[in-house]
């Protein structure tokens, strides 16, 4: 699967290098993983990005995830590492080659059970979960994140944290429409209208992390159902 925006990120250079040559090592199986699926083209969490969540997660010490956007399962499997035994983490993943490559390294890595894969379409999926978790992960379809966030904090916890991946679209997502190529411009608009709408919702509160191509993160602070 190709990402465009993967080589045009956020991030300047020379702090994503520095932070590259400097970025904490990751146990077995996690570094395997992790060079595979770079050496494959699979879109997996940048290395700056698994810094900044082993980093966050030991501050925190949240014990539930909820994922959008399984892939091959190297970032569900990183959560369930950085959790510890007691964490749990659900991820959803609609793509058939991908949940058999998830499949087959949950078999082979996810030996406490700590993962639950559900397959299917995470919109379909998201009425169905009963559970509530620390954290939410959005890191599936761009467009569909306007669509899927309400029901994504619906699962969430009060005080619980979202966080959505991949949101600036290499820096165009501040240029005016009329500037993005046809085949980008319903992208452009959704992720627009996510960024607006989160920045203006009473009940959470927002920041954007300039890593990858550019990491939203909020807390739900009240318990109220959410509309954008
Ligand atoms: C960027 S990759 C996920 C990478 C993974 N989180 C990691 O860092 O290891 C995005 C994945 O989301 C999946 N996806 C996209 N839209 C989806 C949807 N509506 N429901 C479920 N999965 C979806 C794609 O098939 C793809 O495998």
């Amino acid at each position: 699967m190709h990402n465009e925006m993967l080589h045009h990120p956020a991030i300047p250079a020379p702090l994503r290098e520095f932070l590259r040559a400097h970025g904490q090592p990751l146990p077995e199986p996690l570094n395997t993983l992790e060079n595979q699926a770079r050496a494959a083209d699979v879109p997996i969490i940048p290395h700056e990005t698994v810094d900044f969540f082993q980093t966050w997660f030991r501050q925190v010490h949240p014990t539930s995830v909820l994922e959008l956007g399984t892939a091959i399962g190297f970032s569900a499997l990183l959560f369930a590492q950085l959790m510890g035994p007691a964490g749990r983490v659900t991820t959803l993943e609609r793509a058939p080659i991908m949940i058999g490559h998830a499949q087959a390294n949950l078999a082979q890595y996810n030996t406490a059970q700590q993962i639950t894969l559900r397959t299917g379409d995470a919109t379909t999926l998201l009425p169905t979960l009963t559970d509530t978790y620390d954290v939410a992960f959005m890191d599936s379809a761009k467009a569909q994140y306007i669509h899927q966030l309400s029901l994504v904090l619906a699962r969430v916890k009060v005080g619980g944290t979202v966080f959505i991946d991949d949101v600036l679209q290499g820096g165009t997502i501040f240029l005016p429409e009329t500037e993005i190529p046809h085949r980008l411009k319903g992208i452009h608009r959704n992720l627009r209208q996510l960024l607006e709408s989160v920045f203006a919702a009473k009940g959470l509160t927002a920041t954007l992390i300039p890593l990858g191509d550019g990491l939203l993160m909020m807390t739900k602070d009240v318990d109220q159902d959410f509309t954008f």
